[in-house]
């Protein structure tokens, strides 16, 4: 049990360009291998990415998806959910590659912070700090904070792991005074559920072409584990419109089934035992523009939090 006279809570924001690195200290802080890291960009889009626990805090991760330039109308949406994501934290960590620097991109965001009136808690995490000597270091982070006003700066490396338990300390001790966000019994599952869902939306990234992919999100609904030793993992796919349901169901359902069977496969590899999924596809018209964060993962806030 916790003792909720000394606990803290909150929400960090990663933003960041893509390929930052934002996925990789995710994991690194969170300790499970929660959303998955890959070479293309522009692949995680804002939602809770995962929980940990430092001390008598915790701190629930809201993962965006890199922030560029809005072209495209999805482009723009993305975007939008990005800083939705940001606007809602206690704290928000901009992550920049060490040695890419202040690119423009990175000044982009600044700009867009610099232009934000309320007094947020930003910090500066300089990531990919094993591919640059000290001095290009040194210099890069009095750079950024003559042009930004950052809380603080830290020197990590996201896929070495230098630094991130000093991120973490300082992120535990700036998070509001409060009970805990998320209940302690449903952490344990929580990465078990997101791995599933990741799993299931990598899949149909895969398998569907074009721009759908990032105009849907999965969630694990149920997770039963069965005497037999198998598990059913029942989830839900959101898309935004009822084309988009024909597109992913397919003739007589197909491509739904094709992208089930591909995910149950790496499940049961992934688990090592036999599991049986369902996936159900819904229309949430507006799933990219909901506050995800309360509902997604079951969060439940009292009136007035
Ligand atoms: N050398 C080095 N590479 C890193 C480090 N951290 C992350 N990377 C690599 O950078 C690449 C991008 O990392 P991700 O974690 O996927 O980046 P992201 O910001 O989540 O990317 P998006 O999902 O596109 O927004 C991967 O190939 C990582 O292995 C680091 O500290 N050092």
């Amino acid at each position: 049990m916790t003792d909720e006279t000394k606990t803290r809570a909150g929400f960090v924001a990663l933003i960041g360009e893509p390929n930052a690195g934002k996925s990789t200290l995710l994991n690194r802080m969170v300790g499970a291998k929660v959303s998955i890291v890959t070479h293309k960009v522009q692949t995680t889009r804002a939602r809770i990415r995962g929980v940990a626990i430092e001390g008598d805090s915790q701190l629930v991760f809201v993962d965006t998806p890199g922030i560029f330039k809005p072209t495209r109308r999805l482009d723009r949406a993305m975007v939008a959910a990005a800083w939705g994501g940001a606007a809602d934290a206690d704290v928000v960590v901009l992550l920049i590659e060490a040695h890419r620097g202040m690119t423009k991109g990175v000044e982009a965001i600044l700009e867009a912070l610099s232009e934000r009136t309320d007094s947020r808690n930003i910090a500066l995490a300089i990531n990919k700090i094993d591919r640059v000597p000290v001095d290009v270091l040194l210099e890069l982070t009095s750079k950024m904070n003559e042009r930004f006003n950052f809380t603080k700066t830290f020197l990590i490396s996201a896929e070495k792991g230098h630094g991130v338990d000093d991120l973490r300390k300082w992120l535990a001790a700036e998070v509001p005074a409060g009970p805990w966000l998320y209940p302690e019994d449903q952490i344990a599952d929580l990465p078990m559920r997101m791995i599933a869902a990741e799993m299931t939306r990598e899949k149909l990234t895969l398998q569907l072409h074009q721009e759908l992919p990032y105009q849907l999100t999965v969630e694990t609904e149920n997770w039963e584990e069965r005497k037999d030793g198998s598990a059913r993992i029942d989830q839900v796919i959101y898309v935004m419109r009822d084309g988009h349901k024909g597109i992913l169901l397919g003739h007589k359902g197909e491509t739904i089934k094709r992208i089930s069977r591909a995910s149950r496969e790496e499940l049961n590899e992934f688990l090592g035992r036999k599991v049986h999924l369902f996936l159900q596809v819904k229309v949430r018209p507006n799933w990219l523009e909901e506050s995800e964060r309360y509902g997604e993962m079951g969060l439940d806030f009292k009136d007035g939090n």
